[in-house]
């Protein structure tokens, strides 16, 4: 392909790094590109997330490239709504980053170090759950800005620690400022944490067979896949907060093969805060089915939860 490939991407430090990766690896594979910087509404403003809503980030990427101001946009496949765009095509999805949340805290403390009334940051409902739900005595404060403002919050003293995307900082290089990496065990990572997400229109058969070739990888497009379909059920029956991961595992099949197999598991907050787990393991072929089928296990137990009239404890 001889022509030049204009990749769009915000402007933030976190998208700059995530797209000129991008952008090295196209090069790398004989590729002509430019990036350009599209400025979107969800960077000008100071509101909280849950007020301006998913896709605030990412439509205005989506519109320049479906008018054609570029050929591809580069996402934070976490920040994408989980309504496909018929414009687009999600040409790949490559090698995904470390998904766990990390901890950023004073002092090189841990969670479990910190004192109680501690006051940790977080703008995500998903993560105040999960931490409240520790039952540690952490205060959550609402916290907005790009990973630099947020940390600077704990080193100017104003909070003890803030809770961040690993990939994030992994990407800024600043993963040394981490005090702990969380275990998804005690806070699973929104769904497609870590992962990007690269489109192009959907009639570009060009660029779309040369970013799926060179970037594409099957294992991390399948594992998000399957969270975000858990995503989208549970979106259509609740708008609580919620966490998943998948991992590809190795399992031996009758005839005694390895076979890849996701294994997903996932967490929603109830109303009164109360966490709801499950777990469950698919084919690597099938991971939109499971997610569907892990976030109908989610919706029986939230039915359970909320329609026994005898529940203590
Ligand atoms: N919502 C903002 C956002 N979108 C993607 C990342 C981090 C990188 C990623 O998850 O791929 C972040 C920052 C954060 O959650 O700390």
């Amino acid at each position: 392909m001889n022509r030049t490939l204009r990749i769009g991407t915000r402007g933030s430090a976190l998208a700059l790094a995530q797209t000129g990766h991008v952008a090295d690896q196209l090069r790398a594979a004989g590729a002509n590109v430019e990036i350009v910087t599209i400025s979107t509404p969800g960077d000008r403003s100071h509101a909280p997330i849950a007020e301006i809503g998913i896709g605030v980030f990412t439509s205005a990427l989506r519109d320049a490239l479906a008018n054609g101001e570029i050929d591809v946009a580069v996402h934070s496949y976490k920040d994408l709504p989980t309504a496909r765009d018929p414009r687009l095509s999600l040409a790949a999805v490559p090698p995904r980053e470390d998904p766990r949340d990390a901890l950023v805290a004073r002092d090189n403390l841990t969670l479990g170090e910190l004192p109680q009334g501690a006051r940790v940051g977080t703008g995500s409902p998903r993560r105040a759950a999960q931490l409240d739900a520790l039952g540690l005595g952490i205060e959550v404060v609402p916290l907005r800005g790009n990973v630099d403002t947020r940390i600077r919050k704990v080193t100017d003293g104003e909070l003890d620690g803030v809770v961040l995307a690993r990939a994030g900082l992994a990407r800024l290089g600043r993963t040394a400022e981490i005090t702990e990496t969380l275990e998804p065990i005690q806070m699973l990572p929104a769904p497609a944490q870590g992962a990007l997400a690269v489109e192009c229109r959907v009639d570009d058969v060009d660029a779309e067979h040369l970013l799926q070739s060179t970037l594409d990888d099957s294992a991390s497009r399948a594992a998000v896949a399957s969270e975000r379909a858990l995503l989208a059920a549970l979106e259509a029956g609740c708008s609580a907060p919620v966490g998943a991961l998948a991992d590809v595992v190795e399992d031996l099949s009758d005839e005694g093969t390895v076979v890849l197999r996701l294994s997903l598991r996932g967490v929603m907050a109830t109303e009164d805060g109360d966490l709801l787990r499950a777990s469950a393991t698919g084919d690597l072929t099938a991971a939109e089915e499971l997610g569907r089928a892990l976030a109908a296990e989610l919706l029986d137990l939230s039915g359970h939860a909320t329609a026994s009239p005898a529940r203590r404890s």
